[in-house]
């Protein structure tokens, strides 16, 4: 794991989505198509206007979220509507959306469905991920139903997850389509998640801190 620490949170921003940028068109320039995974919740948004403006052959990226919670797009806690605002936007607009949200009362009911359109898509080129101070990521949270699964190296692409601090059920890529990434990045603000994260090192599994994980091959980048 290296960690990047920066002056300020929006030149953080502006330097992440330079380097994911770049990495999406050198992916392009190996392959057909690129795919992107990036977290919703309320740290990205900067880094999407970014993106979403630069000058990329967007019509060859597949884009998807690291997890989403079972609300329709209407609701504020969306990540869906999150992405199609912020990031699916300007020249981004051109991108492929790999939705992770089906409208079905529960996600084990197109659950199929979703996986296949992820399963299409992999591996990763790129994938972004957020944390929260609890340690999760994506919604791979501590004591969560299926943390067990989707730690397992022969996890499924995505699986559904109910957590105790998750408020709504969710679906979630899960560590070893993380860990495939071909570029791995993880996003952080404040001094609650700096320390979060030291906690995450130094814990002894990832069954009580799920980022840890994924840290293997990572990039931090963190702000105050
Ligand atoms: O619930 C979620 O939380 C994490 C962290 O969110 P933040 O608001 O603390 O930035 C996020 O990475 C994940 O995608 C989201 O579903």
């Amino acid at each position: 794991m290296k960690l990047v620490e920066y002056a300020d949170r929006d030149m953080m921003m502006l330097d992440l989505a330079d380097k994911i940028a770049s990495e999406l068109a050198m992916a392009l320039d190996r392959e057909d198509r690129a795919a992107l995974a990036v977290p919703g919740g309320t740290t990205p948004g900067p880094v999407f206007d970014a993106l979403s403006a630069v000058d990329l052959d967007w019509a060859r990226v597949d884009v998807m979220l690291t997890d989403e919670r079972w609300v329709p797009e209407d609701n504020p806690r969306s990540n869906t509507a999150l992405l199609k605002k912020r990031l699916l936007t300007d020249k981004a607009a051109a991108a492929r959306l790999i939705p992770l949200y089906g409208g079905t009362s529960a996600p084990e009911d197109c659950l199929d469905t979703l996986s296949e359109g992820i399963r299409g898509a992999l591996p990763l080129s790129v994938v972004l991920l957020g944390m929260g101070e609890d340690m999760h990521t994506a919604s791979l949270f501590p004591g969560a139903d299926r943390l067990s699964d989707g730690l397992s190296p022969k996890a499924p692409a995505l699986l559904p997850m109910r957590a105790p601090g998750a408020d709504e059920p969710r679906v979630t890529l899960t560590a070893p389509v993380l860990n495939g990434a071909m570029s791995k990045h993880l996003l952080i603000m404040g001094e609650g998640k700096r320390a979060a994260l030291a906690s995450a090192i130094d814990a002894a599994d990832a069954f009580d801190a799920p980022v840890k994980a994924v840290l293997t091959d990572m990039t931090v980048h963190w702000a105050a």
